[in-house]
């Protein structure tokens, strides 16, 4: 299992964290199927209290190959339901070669601002993102999918997307006026 020790951080020297992913080939082998379920595994005991607590994990809605230091293209992401009623996560998978296809004009933020399993110390200000994007991604199986996301789960993807580019979150904040954000931007979290 993966654990905090496993996380490469961006003062480390020679990790890939800021290098470009590299696309992942179909069938995957044993080694990147071992990888994706590791990665989703991590998500799952990370958002148990009492598990992250025991291993102790920092919670996580998502989590990207370059950070355990794989530089290939895919991260699982793991975004649990907001409705008490139910409780099947808004968004729950292992993206491959996710591309982007479009996106809104319209930008969302987190409204306390983002933060990373690679970098250990809190950096104030607000990520602006694109607030809805379509998504195109493959799963484990090599099957292509293509989700329209919105607000949470389209944040966070775009979070993950970046470090399969070898951008990280503050690289988006205004160094100027950290808490501007473009006129209409919608703020939640
Ligand atoms: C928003 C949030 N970010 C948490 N951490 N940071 C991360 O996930 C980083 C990725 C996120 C940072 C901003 C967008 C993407 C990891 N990153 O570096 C991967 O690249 C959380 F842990 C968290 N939640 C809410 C849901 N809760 C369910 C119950 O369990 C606790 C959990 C806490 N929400
Ligand atoms: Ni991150």
């Amino acid at each position: 299992m993966i654990l905090m020790k496993d996380i490469v951080r961006d003062d480390q020297e020679g990790t890939v964290l800021r290098d470009y992913a590299a696309k992942v080939s179909f069938p995957l082998t044993e080694e990147e199927q071992q990888l994706a379920k590791d990665l989703m595994e991590y998500l799952e005991i990370s958002q148990d209290e009492e598990l992250a607590e025991k291993y102790g994990l920092r919670a996580g809605v998502g989590l990207a190959a370059p950070q355990v230091n794989v530089s290939k293209q895919m991260a699982a992401v793991l975004v649990p339901s907001d409705d008490e009623e139910d409780d099947t996560p808004i968004f729950k998978d292992v993206i491959i070669n996710p591309v982007i296809i479009s996106e809104s004009v319209q930008m969302g933020a987190l409204t306390e601002g983002e933060g990373c399993l690679s970098v250990d110390r809190d950096i104030a200000g607000y990520v602006p993102r694109h607030d809805r994007i379509t998504l195109k991604y493959q799963d484990v199986q090599g099957e292509t999918h293509k989700v329209r996301l919105k607000h949470y789960p389209a944040i966070v993807c775009q979070h993950e997307i970046d470090h399969l580019h070898g951008v990280l979150f503050y690289d988006h904040i205004n160094k100027d006026n950290p808490f501007e954000a473009p006129e209409g931007t919608v703020f939640f979290g």
